[in-house]
């Protein structure tokens, strides 16, 4: 992250943005989309995230090429964070830990969006996988909808909101590691401030919200303070506009990193 800068850039291949890119509304459309931005991507920024909706879409055709595009990162040496935010009971987060998390199977990731609210407990099995194979997790905590606060807010009998507890639990998973442990959290760029104690996490925090969800990289100095040198901002629309030609969106993403590294000083 620190030579490449910290930025991820987002895959979701929107219906809006294959017509803009004239291909089809179709698993070869968005097969087509997706390996375009790792070839112009890839070898520049840090971390790519395919949201794994837009593969959904297309069923097993969609999931295949979601398969292809993972490999083509690993080939090209950039992160991948698969944006799928999966979370359930143990037993059954056991069975998203295998196939996102451990050996080399077909969707396994570099890390993984994971939602806590069925507990943080409940991602125990994902936590396990990510520690044992050297992967990460993204917890959602603070997440960049409006909506988000209505659950996130939310205060338990001693006046703690859920957002600090699930970043308190994050934290004590990463105690001691240096330079940072391997359970970040998923933060909005567009939330304002916070009193979460995102320091204290000591894990990466994914920023989702710079461009089209309107938050700018100046916003990231307020909302994460102290805890900005952990930041791996995220951003999708914005930068997939600039395609498809492979120049335009390898400059847009090389713009947005320097915007993002003026703005978190690293
Ligand atoms: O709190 C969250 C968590 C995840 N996301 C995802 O990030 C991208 C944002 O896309 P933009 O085009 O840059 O707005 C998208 O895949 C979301 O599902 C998020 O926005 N906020």
């Amino acid at each position: 992250m620190v030579a490449r800068g910290p930025l991820c850039v987002g895959i979701d291949p929107h219906p809006g943005l294959l017509s803009a890119w004239d291909l089809p509304l179709s698993a070869a459309g968005v097969e087509r989309f997706a390996r375009t931005v790792v070839e112009a991507v890839g070898p520049s920024v840090a971390a790519v995230k395919p949201q794994s909706a837009f593969f959904e879409v297309f069923g097993s055709a969609g999931i295949a090429v979601l398969e292809r595009v993972l490999a083509d990162c690993r080939d090209v040496g950039t992160l991948s964070v698969l944006d799928a935010k999966r979370g359930d009971i143990g037993s059954t987060m056991a069975a998203y830990a295998t196939a996102y998390l451990t050996g080399d199977g077909p969707l396994a990731a570099d890390s993984l969006t994971v939602s806590p609210f069925l507990g943080f407990g409940s991602l125990a099995p994902a936590v396990e996988a990510a520690l044992a194979s050297g992967r990460g997790l993204f917890v959602l905590a603070l997440t960049s909808n409006p909506e988000g606060p209505q659950v996130q807010h939310a205060v338990d009998e001693s006046g703690r909101t859920v957002a600090a507890t699930i970043a308190a639990q994050a934290a004590e998973i990463n105690v001691g590691a240096d330079p940072l442990g391997s359970i970040g959290l998923v933060v909005g760029a567009t939330i304002g401030s916070t009193d979460v104690d995102l320091a204290a996490v000591n894990g990466p925090l994914l920023a989702p919200g710079l461009g089209a969800q309107g938050a700018t990289a100046e916003d990231l100095q307020r909302v994460f303070g102290d805890a900005r040198r952990n930041v791996l901002a995220t951003s999708s629309r914005d930068v997939l506009q600039h395609g498809p030609s492979v120049g335009g969106l390898r400059d847009a993403a090389a713009r947005v990193v320097e915007q993002v590294r003026a703005a978190v000083g690293s």
